[in-house]
């Protein structure tokens, strides 16, 4: 086949998150390159390989791609290390997808990745495979596979180091796929899920049943936000109490007992459901400010901030820059007055999360593995525009908490 980049087409180039969650980013050569060499992946004598789907906001592809992500944690794959992979270019749409390093590199992973492969049916993706050359040279052979257990290598090429690109390559993507700016973008995703998550259906009538463009009353709408075990439920309960306001949560109530069938669900998925709750909290916010100050534990700016963190590998520089379009408030979206973000440091944060002694979701989990996912997810709140978040230092007691957050409302919305 001939090799990548022989029409003089731009090639596509690779990013995985690499030591120390450096962005390292690596391209298909047609022939000896003197671009050097990236970090090398494959361990000697062991052997890389990569699998990725389309990235599009396709729910069969999200529905893909999280099944190879759980079928790569198991059985014969255990020696292995998964890395989340990107496939990007001028050229090429983005793909997501993994690369999978075995240290050993016998025949036994490619064997296992080859029947996982021909057990997703017709259309399973490519198969890469890069290999060290005689003079430790990296080359990526990519397969398809054939009826009948056979395989057809489409292209050999070199692997050469690419320079990282001035944004993420999930950036582009992240409308859409993970952060939803309009009602219609959520609903269009849940509505093909109703025929295999029968929740869905019921998600869908909810929001059909509230009123397009829902719009604030006379009454304050104050928006509580921050990182797990910042202290929203606490400050949320005090406000409503010391303001005789009206408390509400995104997820609303009427469909908080579906969120673990919707955790459960591949990033497109989870966070339309999480934006379609914020659509019907919406509803119950323009109704409940016609009468009463309405305080809201957690809104649009916590399934933007906590999408934008789960999809931007890396560090927190990786992240849209400041005034990105992803930061923008949905035009659709009933807006708050004020959304204050509690802040606290992250000794303070685990600290409080160990002393709530409540089971922990993945996310949670995820939150104290890696310290990097709770800079970018706070970094993302500090960027959100129209509205902004306010920051409050939530590190201080309870009742000093709530003398400040109470001197912001007043300060911002007037005495109530
Ligand atoms: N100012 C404070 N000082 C010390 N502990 C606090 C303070 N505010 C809240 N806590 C405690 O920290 C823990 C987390 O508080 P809370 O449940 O209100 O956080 P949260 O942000 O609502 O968490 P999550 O988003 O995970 O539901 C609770 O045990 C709570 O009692
Ligand atoms: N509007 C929202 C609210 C929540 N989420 C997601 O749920 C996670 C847990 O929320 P809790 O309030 O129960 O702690 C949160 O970390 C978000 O991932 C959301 O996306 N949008």
């Amino acid at each position: 086949a001939p090799p990548a980049g022989a029409s003089g087409q731009a090639g596509p180039c690779f990013a995985v998150e690499g030591p120390g969650s450096d962005l390292v980013c690596f391209t298909l050569s047609a022939g000896a390159s003197g671009r050097p060499e990236p970090r090398c992946f494959v361990p000697a004598p062991g052997r890389c390989y990569s699998l990725c789907v389309p990235a599009a906001s396709s729910v069969p592809m999200a529905r893909l791609h999280r099944r190879l992500q759980q079928r790569l944690r198991q059985g014969p794959f255990g020696r292995c290390r998964v890395l989340g992979l990107l496939c990007y270019g001028a050229q090429a749409a983005l793909e997501k997808g993994f690369l999978i390093q075995d240290p050993q590199g016998g025949p036994e992973t490619e064997r296992a990745l080859e029947e996982l492969l021909r057990g997703l049916g017709e259309l399973p993706p490519l198969l890469g495979v890069y290999e060290a050359g005689e003079r430790g040279e990296l080359w990526q052979c990519l397969w398809a596979l054939r009826g009948a257990g056979g395989r057809e290598l489409l292209r050999r090429a070199r692997v050469v180091a690419a320079e990282e690109p001035p944004l993420h390559p999930a950036v582009p993507g992240l409308s859409h796929a993970a952060v939803f700016h309009s009602l219609e973008a959520a609903r269009s995703v849940v509505e093909q899920c109703t025929s295999f998550i029968p929740e869905a259906t019921a998600v869908l009538d909810l929001v059909d049943k509230c009123p397009k463009q829902s719009k604030k009353g006379e009454f304050p709408v104050i928006v509580i936000e921050g990182l797990d075990a910042t202290g929203k439920t606490t400050v949320t309960q005090s406000v409503n109490d010391s303001l005789n306001a009206l408390l509400l949560r995104s997820p609303p109530a009427c469909i908080s007992q579906w969120r673990k069938t919707f955790d459960d669900e591949p990033t497109l998925i989870r966070r339309a459901f999480y934006a379609l709750g914020n659509y019907i909290v919406a509803s119950e916010i323009a109704k409940a400010s016609t009468e009463s100050p309405v305080v809201v534990d957690r809104y649009w700016h916590s399934t933007a901030a906590y999408a934008i963190a789960t999809e931007i590998s890396g560090k927190v520089q990786n992240l849209p820059p400041a005034h990105h379009e992803v930061y923008q408030w949905p035009e659709d979206l009933l807006k708050p007055d004020l959304v204050l973000l509690l802040t606290v440091s992250p000794e303070e944060r685990i600290r409080r999360l160990q002393g709530r002694g409540l089971e922990k979701t993945e996310e949670e989990t995820e939150l104290e593995a890696n310290s990097l996912f709770p800079q970018k997810v706070e970094e993302s709140y500090k960027r959100m525009e129209n509205p902004r978040c306010q920051e409050v230092d939530a590190s201080p007691s309870r009742e000093e908490v709530l003398r400040t957050v109470l001197y912001l409302i007043k300060k911002h919305c007037g005495s109530l």
